[in-house]
């Protein structure tokens, strides 16, 4: 019988110690973060609830700890967006020359090979006009330079390939109409900014064209605030954003397929109450032979003129879509007064004569140009160093 408590005891004893051996290192918890800093990762210890035992904190090195995924995240440093400062305009279209080489190898190279002959017969000037056509510059203002080109060589009696381009270059910036007024309204007045309204057929490049005038009057000098009243396509409103966010200017923008009058109404008395200088609107791309959609467009100006007039409305054309393109534009010089042409895409057409069409056909001053998907790709429109671009060197 003693055996038999003795051994009960013993066994007792022994269990009593294994347990007291194993629940210690099944108790462990989570530490608060190591204070060695963000070089190391802290893991776990085991508890240190005995009194008098010091447990130092369980560290490994950054770099030992690849692999394992980290315990407690590091805090994400929030970054201002950096402000760019755009491209100063003047001379940008100089500059930005080289992109119309597309335009000025049918232009340029055919016209200038043609007047190099050593005489020009009528096969010749036959070849000029088809040259000129080709490039998009229309029957009727063709016929015209050619007309006018003919006359002063004959009564000039000029000989030199480069007298006579010089000649065909005077009558192209004439067929440009240089007097005309390509400034940009887009000075604050009456204590209310300019407010500009930006249309034109969906694709044509209105937004982007948009973020981009942004640019051209934060380069000289002026605040800008950007309206997204096309509510019509969701990502428009965000793209608007991001290219004010670029620049540090505010985007006003209203739900999506919300009312875009509304919208306009709102980013111009914004522009009015933070004092900026000019407010650009960019409208939904519509096309032109949907009534509804035109009328919106008419509204949208109207809405807007509750705060005064609109002083720039530029019409954004895709300088790709050739004549056709011209149709599209006449309608909405029809419902809402145009006050300059844009011209987009210039770099990706052969066709560079389209910008005399459309003044000639439209009666309105192309007052810029697009050149390039850049940022500042879009140049103030000068006649004369357009077509000297166009025509590029006798050479
Ligand atoms: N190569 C070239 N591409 C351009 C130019 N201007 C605009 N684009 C491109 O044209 C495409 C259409 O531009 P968007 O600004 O989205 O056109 P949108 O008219 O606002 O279109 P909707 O909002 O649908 O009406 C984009 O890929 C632009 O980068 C230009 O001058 N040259």
């Amino acid at each position: 019988m003693e055996y038999v408590v003795a051994a009960v005891i013993l066994l007792v004893v022994l269990l009593a110690g294994a347990i007291g051996l194993v629940v210690p290192r099944m108790r462990r918890r989570e530490l608060p973060p190591s204070e060695t800093g963000g070089d190391t990762t802290t893991l776990e210890r085991p508890s240190a609830a005995e009194p008098g035992v010091e447990t130092p904190p369980l560290v490994v090195p950054a770099e030992v700890d690849e692999g394992l995924p980290p315990l407690i995240e590091a805090p994400v440093e929030e970054k201002a967006p950096e402000i760019e400062r755009p491209e100063p305009t003047a001379g940008r279209l100089v500059r930005l020359r080289a992109r119309l080489s597309r335009s000025q190898s049918v232009f340029g190279r055919g016209l200038l090979s043609v007047l190099s002959r050593d005489h020009l017969d009528e096969d010749a000037w036959e070849e000029i006009e088809d040259s000129l056509i080709s490039a998009d510059v229309g029957v009727e203002a063709t016929q015209v330079i050619v007309e006018r080109l003919r006359e002063r060589v004959r009564v000039l009696g000029t000989r030199t390939v480069a007298e006579v381009r010089e000649q065909l270059a005077e009558e192209l910036v004439a067929a440009l109409d240089p007097e005309m007024d390509r400034s940009l309204r887009t000075t604050p007045h009456d204590g209310r900014p300019a407010v500009m309204l930006v249309v034109g057929v969906n694709g044509a490049g209105k937004t982007t064209t948009c973020g981009k005038i942004g640019r051209v009057l934060i380069a000289d000098g002026r605040t800008v605030l950007f309206g997204a009243a096309d509510t019509f396509r969701a990502a428009a409103a965000d793209q608007i954003q991001t290219w004010g966010e670029r620049v540090g200017a505010e985007t006003v923008r209203g739900p999506e397929g919300g009312d875009p009058a509304s919208v306009a109404f709102d980013a111009v008395k914004r522009g009015i109450d933070t004092g900026v200088d000019t407010v650009v609107i960019d409208t939904a791309g519509r096309l032109q032979n949907k009534v509804g959609l035109m009328d919106e467009l008419g509204k949208v100006k109207r809405v807007v003129e509750k705060h005064g007039p609109v002083d720039e409305t530029l019409l954004v054309l895709d300088a790709t879509t050739g004549q056709n393109g011209l149709e599209q534009a006449r309608v909405f010089t029809e419902v809402v007064d145009v006050t300059g042409v844009v011209l987009t895409k210039l770099d990706g057409t052969a066709k560079g004569g389209i910008v005399i069409a459309v003044q000639r056909k439209l009666g309105i001053p192309v007052k810029l140009v697009g050149l390039g998907e850049g940022p500042d790709d879009l140049a103030p429109f000068e006649p004369a160093a357009f077509v000297e671009a166009l025509l590029g060197s006798a050479a």
